[in-house]
């Protein structure tokens, strides 16, 4: 069957028939295997979200307890991974890191059997139960420190901030974080897990699905804008300045970060529910200004743009709540993937169930019967 029509960005194009996610652009409406993201946002932790992307069901109390245990008792890496992280330079960028560290736990991987439930099991407990502790590894070594080992009397997020930080959070900040992780955990077929599934499809190993969907998560245009609203709202630095600010950027044509999405054409229900969470904070930890800049941004912005459907999406508040727990900029995107492997192990999982390579085609444009000119005559 050829389909001759070229849409950029693939728009509107099904890449993927799936049960995993659905989104609603033009009401605001995401849920997980049709669970709404609000009702999992207020009674759900972020491992049992995993789960239930994962394995299509909510899990009963034992099959929870018996997860969280395994996750609890992987998060130890391997002293070859850190010691390659160790290497790194430390002006890295944090996802890159990440990058090649998932990359590397593919080379311990000796026992490939993609088709084998213990298999998906095991390499699901390990990438969920390692990814934090190799972002909390790479943020600590460099600067200098040994890693913060792991505690399996922790829960996810409490671990997770404990090994980048070296104490125990506060439970309120720890449940924040973990709402944070919920939110951010799958998106239908989004760039990075289209790039998961393209991988994924060619039936290579999950560490290398996951490592190209890190590789993809982390431009300015996805994943990464989370860092880059921040360092905008710095930039602004009072609300006074915010409407000559996003006039400027219109005028140049500029894309403003954290706002505009392909699907919603409304505001992101992500990003509602992140900024009652950034509330929450403020009111418990007091105010910061930058939210007041982020309020003001996103009136002028709908003012302006609102036309053309482009309001807030996730990347638009995660940072502030991030900012709020005095994490470090660049590791906003890091983050992002902690939550988002459980949507990409979910879209590997589905892909392998008939699986068929992505192998899409190209509208050929160039030359044809050239010539081949000899060097010294070019
Ligand atoms: C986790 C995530 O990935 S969420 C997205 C994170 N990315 C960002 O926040 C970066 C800023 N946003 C963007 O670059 C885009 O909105 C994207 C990449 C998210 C979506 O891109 P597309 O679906 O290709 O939208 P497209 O670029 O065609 O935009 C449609 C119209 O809205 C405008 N628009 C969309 N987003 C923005 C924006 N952030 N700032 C200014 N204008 C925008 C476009 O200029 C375009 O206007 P036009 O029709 O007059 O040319
Ligand atoms: O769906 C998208 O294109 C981007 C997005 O919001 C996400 O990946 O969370």
């Amino acid at each position: 069957m050829m389909v001759c029509e070229y849409r950029p960005g693939l728009e509107g194009i099904p890449a993927a028939q799936s049960d995993i996610s659905s989104v609603d652009g033009l009401n605001g409406v995401l849920e997980y295997r049709g669970i709404s993201i609000e009702k999992l946002a207020e009674r759900s932790t972020f491992l049992e979200t995993s789960y239930l992307l994962i394995w299509g069901v909510l899990p009963s109390a034992q099959e929870l307890e018996k997860f969280e245990y395994e996750v609890r008792h992987h998060r130890r890496i391997k002293y070859r991974i850190r010691d390659m992280m160790k290497c790194f330079p430390e002006s890295g960028h944090p996802m890159d890191a990440l990058q090649a560290s998932t990359a590397a736990l593919g080379l311990f991987d000796s026992q490939r059997d993609l088709y084998n439930p213990k298999y998906v099991h095991r390499s699901v407990v390990q990438l969920l139960a390692t990814i934090p502790t190799m972002v909390a590894a790479f943020q600590v070594m460099r600067k200098g420190n040994d890693p913060v080992e792991p505690r399996d009397d922790l829960d996810y997020s409490s671990n997770f901030l404990y090994m980048l930080t070296g104490s125990e959070p506060d439970s309120l900040v720890a449940r924040i974080f973990d709402v944070c992780l919920i939110l951010h955990a799958e998106h239908t077929m989004n760039a990075s897990t289209f790039s998961a599934r393209v991988t994924a499809s060619t039936l290579t190993d999950p560490y290398a699905v996951v490592a190209s969907a890190v590789g993809t998560l982390g431009g300015p245009l996805h994943g990464g804008a989370n860092e880059e609203v921040v360092r905008m709202l710095e930039e602004i630095g009072s609300v006074d300045n915010v409407r000559p600010y996003v006039e400027n950027l219109i005028a140049r044509k500029a894309k403003i970060m954290g706002f505009g999405h392909r699907v919603y054409k409304v505001k992101d229900p992500r990003a509602k529910i992140l900024q009652g969470l950034v509330e929450k904070l403020f009111s418990k930890f007091g105010q910061d200004k930058y939210y007041e800049i982020a309020q003001e941004m996103e009136m002028v912005v709908g003012e302006k743009l609102g036309h053309k459907g482009v309001y807030p999406n996730v990347d638009f508040y995660s940072g502030l709540v991030y900012r709020k727990l005095k994490i470090p900029t660049d590791l906003f995107t890091p983050i992002f993937a902690i939550a988002r492997v459980a949507g990409w192990l979910a879209h590997w999982k589905e892909q392998l169930v008939e699986n068929r390579i992505f192998r899409p085609t190209q509208i050929y444009q160039g030359l044809h019967k050239q010539d081949y000119i000899t060097l010294g005559e070019r």
